[in-house]
């Protein structure tokens, strides 16, 4: 039942894509469907020697060959423009989701899992999709050929339909056990996509140890493809095994009809020739209702497993997109105030939490606020909770005096500018337009000016060292112009000299500004640039008096 009330959210998902072209298609099939019928009478009255071979009557068949020929032709080139209409939306829709969903809950999917989502989900319930049509097209073609066949005999027909229902319910029992196996290889991948990830993100590191590379490849990797490849083999053998069983039945069928029924009761030869023919002519769109049941079913899961990533195709993103351009980018603030701020990590299967807060802050436009503490106190967590990328699960965040809520959240991280410390660099300005006449004056200031240029809107490579692209990405946040910023060891990989630039030259700068600025920091030498400095110790923020500049390295030489 849950199966078909998924295959019915299929059927309605592709009909609000492109409801004209999909009852276009539905149309078409339908007229295919009835020539074919027709065309089935007409053969079977010509050899039951019930109609003349008069040109009224070749004018006819002709006429309905060429229907049959061009309705058949459209329905086809309808599908396949909507399968690739409705593989560009869900890209699109299920990147939209990622976007708009709450951070924390797709860190704890992992990205394995977001891009076995975007990859092997969308394939599969694409080609599922695009299989809808068709068997709604055989499904008409059948439709037609059981008008006629009910016109011929109704004690055939009632055999006919004992023996398809038959037929279903075998076929659905061989290949249920073919669904739970396509499910459990489903979630293998997901652990497939992990390795690959390893392997693409580690390979310097399997690269240096022979035994480890060999280790990883015989039998991380193997272990997990093996068992996806075991589940999808018996799955498509069950499937193989159905569909046969389906072509076997319907020889059964014919056997039935010609050499069994007229036993038993009392059957016309012209019935007879017409439901052989018709039969044979069910033939082909039920063996293709059947070969495309592995692909609905395969789409089915990933439709599921789409669901339960919380990214649920059903809901719209009309919303959140509307809301971008009403935004306004550079929001000025005049306090912002943590209020027993919390947030708390809690894993699956792991009993150990780590709590951050409860947190009382505040921030002023001008403030240049440091950071501290230890691995794993507690520092990026208060940088997301600050930004906004993390809501608080107790407490709250003030913004001039007023609560941040849900429908203002979005609205709030527009005040911030950040580079986190696994920030990403994209390879191009995006979201701005008048801000790249200063492109050039900011790369020269962050000596990258030798290395990038800005074409169009893109950089010239981003393949640049660590510290290099940790300045591009500086670069990046100062032409945003936000009034707050947040640098999470941005120093860390910059040479001594560049250190200085940052903190002696940038960090005032910002503040002269106007700007707010919150760093996270491990360079104790350069702690008494900043008015205030917190440590954060175990999820609890605690002051630090400020201490004297220690001696500095020497400055950077223009
Ligand atoms: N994605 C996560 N899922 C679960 N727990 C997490 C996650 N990220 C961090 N933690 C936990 O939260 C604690 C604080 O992590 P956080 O990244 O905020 O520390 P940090 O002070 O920035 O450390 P570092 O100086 O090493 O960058 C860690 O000890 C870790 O146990």
């Amino acid at each position: 039942m849950a199966r078909e009330a998924g295959r019915m959210n299929l059927l309605s998902l592709l009909f609000q894509a492109s409801k004209g072209r999909f009852l276009a298609s539905v149309l078409s099939g339908l007229v295919s469907g009835a020539c074919g019928a027709g065309l089935i009478a007409m053969i079977n009255r010509t050899l039951s020697g019930n109609q003349t071979h008069g040109t009224f009557e070749v004018a006819a068949f002709v006429g309905l060959v060429a229907v049959a020929l061009v309705s058949r032709i459209a329905a086809q080139v309808l599908i396949s423009q909507i399968n690739q209409d409705a593989l560009f939306d869900l890209r699109l829709k299920t990147s939209a989701q990622i976007a708009h969903a709450p951070l924390r809950q797709l860190e704890e999917q992992g990205s394995h899992r977001l891009l076995s989502a975007l990859t092997e989900d969308l394939f599969h319930l694409t080609n599922a999709m695009a299989m809808l049509p068709r068997l709604v097209i055989n499904a008409s073609t059948v439709f037609g050929c059981l008008v006629y066949m009910v016109m011929l005999s109704r004690t055939l027909l009632l055999a006919l339909v004992i023996c398809l229902v038959l037929g279903i319910a075998t076929y659905r029992l061989s290949t249920a056990r073919a669904v739970r196996d396509m499910r459990r290889a489903r979630e293998v991948q997901d652990e497939l996509m992990l390795h690959f990830r390893g392997l693409t993100d580690g390979i310097k590191e399997i690269k240096l140890h022979a035994r480890r590379r060999d280790d990883f490849l015989s039998r991380v990797v193997a272990d997990a493809a093996g068992r996806v490849k075991d589940l999808q083999r018996r799955a498509a053998t069950a499937f193989a095994v159905g569909s046969s069983w389906g072509m076997f039945l319907f020889f059964v069928v014919i056997g039935v009809l010609l050499f069994l029924l007229p036993r038993l009761t009392e059957v016309s030869a012209a019935a007879l020739v017409g439901y052989t023919l018709a039969v044979l002519y069910l033939q082909t769109p039920l063996m293709s209702l059947m070969e495309g049941m592995p692909l609905l079913s395969r789409g089915e899961v990933s439709r599921v497993k789409l669901e339960a990533l919380g990214l649920s195709l059903a809901s719209s993103t009309e919303m959140a997109r509307g809301t971008a351009a009403t935004l306004d980018t550079r929001p000025s603030f005049q306090t912002l105030e943590l209020r027993g701020a919390t947030h708390r990590y809690q894993r699956e299967h792991d009993d150990q939490t780590f709590t951050l807060g409860p947190i009382d802050l505040e921030l002023r436009p001008g403030e240049l606020l440091f950071i501290v503490g230890g691995n794993g106190s507690g520092k990026t967590t208060l940088a997301k909770l600050i930004t906004g990328l993390y809501s608080p699960q107790e407490g709250q965040i003030l913004l001039d005096g007023q609560p941040v809520t849900a429908q203002s959240q979005e609205h709030y991280r527009q005040h911030f500018s950040a580079v986190f410390s696994d920030f990403h660099l994209f390879d191009r300005l995006m979201g701005m337009d008048g801000e790249l006449s200063q492109v050039q004056g900011f790369l020269e200031r962050l000596k990258l000016e030798h290395k990038v240029r800005l074409d169009g809107k893109a950089f010239s490579t981003t393949a640049l060292s660590q510290g290099q692209r940790k300045r591009l990405a500086l670069v990046t946040t100062l032409l945003e112009d936000r009034s707050i910023y947040l640098f999470d060891e941005w120093a860390a990989d910059q040479d001594p000299a560049f250190k200085t630039v940052f903190y002696r030259e940038l960090l005032p700068e910002l503040k002269r500004r106007g700007k707010a600025v919150v760093v996270i920091s491990h360079d104790d030498r350069y702690f008494d640039v900043a008015d205030r400095l917190l440590r954060v110790e175990s999820g609890r923020l605690v002051s630090e008096p400020l201490s004297p500049p220690l001696a500095e390295p020497p400055r950077a030489v223009s």
